[in-house]
């Protein structure tokens, strides 16, 4: 950095991997040391003092911090989703919004068809059920689950994370169904999946994976009449946000056996409180949402932030940048 006054920058959480102690060398960095996020005042304040902000999808950033934050010149995401940030309120007041695309695809594939495997098989259950002692002998009723090699597939949003999931579905002999505005020729052609409607989709498919970003479009994408319409005991795996289901009509359709099971990683809210009906529900697999948490992922994911950061702070436009009509 050229200037000999640093730019101050706020990082919402300490990140694995190299990334903070790089930037530490390059700014004066400040870093947010507890497991819980900042309040909303701390953040508000922190913004407030800031050039630079490092976020994380539970931090908000919208129009009233970014009025309090007249210095602030960039927010970078440690996500690929960036529901948490108003871009458009930050293009507005020429704040530069960064993201970590590409980064996390493979391993949060790897999570949702450990999620499509562990809940159409149990595992969960079955682990549960041995710690429990209640094993007593091998049995042809036992646990029984629903085969996913040669199913049907849903998918929702054939993305980058989207189309990973397919090409491993296409390992397990699946039949693969996609909704998408445009079709994809390439994935279609390495995967054999096939571009259906969305009434198609949700009555063929045997398995429905979620891929798409949370919009005011996505919200509740798979609400009271989704659900009707799905198979008779399909299952629904989300990796993709929790506002994407409406979790009151998710409840009801469990409850009710229309839907066979669910595997979410994302919930609304996050996390879910104690006395959610999810947490009885045992055809519910649920995880903390971690699709991305591997060692190498993360560390990628807090490295390309920081890169983003940096170009922003030197008036480069950032390698994975979400409103890159700043740089024109
Ligand atoms: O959910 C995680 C992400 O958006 O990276």
């Amino acid at each position: 950095m050229a200037r000999t006054v640093r730019p101050r920058v706020f990082v919402t959480r300490q990140l694995p991997g190299e990334a903070l102690g790089r930037l530490g060398r390059l700014v004066d960095l400040h870093v947010w040391p507890q497991e819980l996020p900042p309040s909303r005042d701390t953040l508000l304040a922190e913004a407030a003092r800031s050039e630079g902000l490092v976020t994380l999808l539970t931090d908000q950033v919208d129009a009233r911090l970014l009025a309090q934050a007249p210095g602030l010149r960039v927010v970078s995401n440690v996500a690929v989703g960036y529901d948490n940030i108003d871009v458009p309120a930050c293009t507005e007041r020429r704040v530069v919004v960064g993201n970590t695309p590409g980064a996390l695809t493979e391993t949060s594939a790897d999570f949702a068809f450990a999620l499509i495997l562990g809940l159409a098989r149990r595992v969960a259950e079955a682990d549960a059920y041995v710690r429990a002692g209640h094993w007593r002998t091998w049995s042809p009723t036992l646990l029984l689950g629903t085969d996913v090699y040669g199913a049907t597939l849903g998918i929702v949003g054939p993305g980058a994370i989207g189309s990973a999931v397919a090409r491993r579905a296409r390992g397990f002999g699946m039949r693969i169904l996609y909704v998408s505005r445009e079709p994809r020729p390439a994935l279609e052609q390495e995967t054999g999946a096939r571009r259906v409607d969305k009434a198609t989709l949700l009555s063929e498919a045997d398995i429905l994976t979620l891929h798409v970003p949370l919009t005011p479009q996505t919200r509740h994408w798979v609400g009271r009449a989704e659900l009707a319409a799905m198979k008779p005991g399909a299952l629904l795996v989300n990796t993709a946000r929790g506002g994407v289901v409406d979790p009151d009509a998710l409840v009801e359709a469990l409850r009710e056996g229309r839907l066979g099971g669910a595997a979410l990683d994302v919930t609304d809210p996050e996390p879910l409180p104690p006395d959610s009906p999810l947490m009885g529900l045992p055809n519910v697999l649920l995880a903390p949402h971690i699709a991305s948490a591997t060692h190498a992922t993360r560390g990628r994911m807090a490295s390309m932030a920081v890169d983003n950061l940096l170009a922003a702070l030197e008036g480069r436009r950032p390698p994975h940048c979400v409103n890159p009509e700043l740089f024109p």
